[in-house]
């Protein structure tokens, strides 16, 4: 990945080296707006924000979008609660409803891509008419469940990354780079 000018950041015991530039980003995000633009011309769909980490990325790609939408914010809640179906991770903050909506799901990060699929399982049960993830980056090889990602801003490898909404035990997430942690 290109990255203009070399900085380093430390977090505790951690160093985090430069990896996608700002630049880059909001070349990749305009793009993928364009993309969202033209594909929903005709519809006004409600963006889902997973919270907290989409949050940066999520108000980059809503400027850049020229068609009607509205927004709203969910969070998957960090405890697990136990029901003899498994393990369930509850969805918290959707007040709205889903049912006949178009639905863009937006992610800073899909890696092993557990976290989407609960949340798409769980909005897919209010019956939404569509539902497209965009995800600012994708781990293809941590994956560990098959998922259709319909916008995607950068495959990386699997590797820790920082930055633009990512932390590291709560912190770094207000870089306007990508860093990723130093080998
Ligand atoms: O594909 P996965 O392996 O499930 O990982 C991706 C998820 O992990 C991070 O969120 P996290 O739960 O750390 O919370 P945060 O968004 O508040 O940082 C990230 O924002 C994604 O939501
Ligand atoms: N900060 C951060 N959070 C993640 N959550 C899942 N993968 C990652 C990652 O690479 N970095
Ligand atoms: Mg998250």
């Amino acid at each position: 990945m290109i990255f203009p000018d070399a900085n380093m950041l430390a977090i505790n015991d951690k160093r985090f080296v430069p990896f996608i530039a700002a630049e880059a980003i909001q070349t990749r995000i305009q793009e993928l707006a364009d993309q969202i633009n033209q594909e929903y011309a005709d519809r006004k769909p409600l963006i889902v924000v997973v919270l907290n980490g989409a949050f940066i990325f999520a108000a980059d790609l809503m400027k850049n979008l020229t068609i009607p939408c509205e927004v709203t914010f969910i969070r998957v809640a960090s405890y697990t609660a136990t029901e003899s179906t498994g393990q369930l991770r509850q969805i918290l903050g959707l007040s709205e409803t889903i049912t006949g909506r178009d639905l863009i799901v937006i992610e800073d990060i899909v890696d092993t891509g557990l976290t989407i699929c609960e949340v798409c399982d769980q909005l897919r049960s209010q019956q939404p008419a569509s539902i497209a993830i965009a995800t600012l980056l994708f781990k293809p090889t941590a994956l560990k469940k098959s998922i259709d990602l319909h916008y995607v801003g950068f495959e990386i490898e699997n590797r820790f990354v920082l930055g633009y909404g990512l932390d590291y035990d709560g912190i770094g997430r207000n870089t306007k780079d990508i860093m990723v942690l130093e080998e």
